[in-house]
């Protein structure tokens, strides 16, 4: 298993008291698998994910993350892991709008001590992956919605990450752009063999999981009816 939640529980500040996000949550995603993740709006799926790039500690339970216990780690050794082990895709594609999309990637590798050289080749090939080897010298602005979620896919995965997680990478996107994005994303799953969560909102993308949990007011369920 790439990423285990082990009875894992999580709290926010809520007036006096606390309010739970997460109660109890155990979910293990094997690696070179796409682990579909559902449920309301306030129901705790950003805050799974952010507890599983250890963004967020949390209250109780262990967060495992390529063998590694996140629960020991100081902040620095959380920053090394995430910088080496985790790729993280937003909603809204984050590039810097000065670089070109190959640029965007040689960026991640920029403090691994890899030769520059080989560091373009990698960049270059991931943006092949995804579908923009021949756009690798445009900026930001000068691709679309779609090509954009395409670069900041390739950028997560620049870093071989054992784990990756994707939040909600269509909701700017058409249903057929958004369609093509998961697609995509299963097929460099299992080419790449990271563990994988996608939190989406569409349900139209779980048949191209390879599983799918369902969380209600921040517990996880068994998957839902298809
Ligand atoms: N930093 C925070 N401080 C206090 N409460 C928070 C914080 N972040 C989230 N919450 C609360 O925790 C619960 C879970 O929020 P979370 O963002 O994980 O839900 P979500 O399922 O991702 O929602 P959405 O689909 O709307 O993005 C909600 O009740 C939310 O209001």
């Amino acid at each position: 298993m790439s990423l285990v939640l082990d009875d894992v529980t999580l709290t926010y500040p809520d007036g006096d008291g606390r309010l739970t996000a997460l109660d109890s949550v155990s979910l293990e995603v094997p690696a070179g698998r796409l682990t579909a993740v559902v449920g309301p709006s306030g129901s705790g799926k950003s805050s799974l994910l952010a507890v599983a790039a250890t963004l967020v500690p949390p209250d109780r339970g262990r967060v495992v993350v390529a063998g590694t216990d996140t629960g020991a780690l100081d902040p620095a050794g959380k920053a090394a892991l995430r910088r080496e082990r985790i790729g993280i895709v937003f909603q809204q594609p984050n590039l810097l709008a000065s670089l070109t999309a190959v640029e965007q990637l040689q960026v991640m590798a920029h403090l691994s001590g890899a030769k520059p050289k080989a560091v373009r080749e990698r960049a270059l090939s991931l943006l092949d992956a995804v579908g923009l080897a021949d756009l690798a010298g445009r900026r930001p602005h000068q691709l679309s919605g779609g090509q954009r979620q395409r670069v900041t896919l390739a950028r997560a995965l620049m870093n071989e990450p054992a784990v990756l997680l994707v939040d909600e990478p269509t909701s700017a996107l058409d249903h057929e752009r958004g369609a093509a994005i998961v697609s995509l994303l299963a097929a460099l799953t299992r080419d790449r063999g990271t563990a994988t969560i996608l939190v989406t909102h569409d349900r139209t993308h779980l048949a191209t999981a390879d599983r799918t949990v369902t969380v209600h007011d921040g517990r996880l369920s068994q998957p839902p009816p298809a």
